[in-house]
């Protein structure tokens, strides 16, 4: 299990990293998303972690081993980057045994250790091919295969997708999920993308400005959010109050049952914070209604309206066909708000 105690990381005079403590378990394999805005430290406390930067304060530490003065090559660590940095001299077969004799794994034994990883990223019959005459998302495959080939203790994914297009972004990052937990080795994954972290991850550690705020299975984060900040970061488009009793939510926008325990928790009866994403606010055609659909766009089996109730202006969705002065009663989806805090 990887521990960070107190870790502190300066530029300078300036704190890239505060304070932060912070787990991940190898019970299981998971995958744990480190997941914030540029330049909130992401990548700083992944290469502190890979051992590329050095720790001002605090320790980092493996099964309770400090792993201080431990060289990068020495931590068992695999590591992947936005680009892959994949050697472009050498074939595919060729990159992926490349941490193998290091480890003293030659000949048949690394043959068919580089056979096996060109399956798992499933890539059989790429291996005499050159880096150049791979797509992006082949080329992140290669880089997975090679870093997970020496069987590292812990895999560090550096947004892994960055530089993929996005149309292939969702099925790679899927993929890439599912290797990682067939080869079983536990996994981070640095992320600014909340869907991407969604789609990988199990646990999610959202990060801000130097520290992680907080640490959640990924379908409690979104219902739960720890503060609106980081409400709005995971889509949160407004902000309301409401008033809890006995797991029914009260606000201007109706009453809504919130009694999913396993997505809620259990929460306290007294007033309360709720975030909302569009899809959270629907907008049903009701000419009695208290909202007016001030702008509506269509999308594939919804329309996405931006809607008036009283003075406040919101982004919602309906199902049915609106337009600019459409009258509508809006309501709250319990699947799609997050209680805050
Ligand atoms: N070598 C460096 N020297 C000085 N400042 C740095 C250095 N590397 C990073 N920083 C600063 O430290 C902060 C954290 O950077 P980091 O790269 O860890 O952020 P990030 O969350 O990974 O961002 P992104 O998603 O944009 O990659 C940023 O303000 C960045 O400008």
């Amino acid at each position: 299990m990887l521990t960070l105690h107190g870790v502190t990381v300066r530029y300078g005079r300036f704190d890239a990293l505060t304070a932060v403590d912070w787990s991940v378990g190898t019970g299981e394999a998971t995958v744990t998303a480190l997941l914030g805005p540029s330049g909130c430290g992401k990548s700083t406390l992944l290469r502190a972690v890979a051992g590329l930067e050095p720790v001002a304060e605090g320790s980092i530490a493996w099964d309770g081993q400090p792993l201080d003065g431990v060289a990068p090559h020495r931590r068992d660590f695999g590591v992947v980057f936005q680009d892959g940095q994949l050697f472009p001299g050498r074939t595919v077969r060729q990159n992926i045994a490349y941490g193998l004799a290091r480890r003293g794994i030659r000949g048949t034994q690394a043959r068919d250790r580089v056979d096996e990883m060109l399956r798992l990223v499933r890539l059989d019959g790429y291996g005499d091919r050159a880096p150049a005459a791979l797509s992006g998302g082949q080329a992140q495959r290669v880089a997975l295969a090679r870093a997970l080939a020496p069987r590292p203790r812990l895999l560090l994914l550096d947004e892994p997708l960055a530089a993929v297009d996005s149309q292939l972004r969702e099925e790679l990052a899927e993929g890439i999920g599912e290797i990682v937990r067939e080869a079983g080795t536990p996994t981070v994954l640095v992320t600014h993308d909340h869907r991407e972290a969604a789609l990988m991850a199990d646990t999610v550690s959202v990060m801000r400005a130097g520290r992680i705020v907080q640490t959640d299975a990924a379908s409690r984060l979104w219902h739960r959010p720890v503060d609106a900040e980081t409400a709005e970061f995971l889509g949160a488009r407004a902000v309301i109050g409401g008033t809890l009793h006995r797991g029914v939510l009260t606000t201007a926008m109706g009453e809504v049952a919130l009694t999913d325990e396993t997505t809620f928790g259990t929460l306290p009866d007294g007033p309360c914070r709720v975030a909302l994403r569009p899809e959270a606010l629907v907008a049903d055609v009701d000419p009695d209604g208290d909202g007016v659909v001030e702008h509506a766009a269509a999308l594939v089996s919804s329309w996405r309206v931006r809607l008036r109730v009283g003075d406040a202006v919101y982004d919602g969705v309906s199902s049915q066909p609106v337009t600019p002065g459409t009258r509508v009663r809006p309501r709250l989806d319990a699947g799609a708000l997050a209680v805050i805090g």
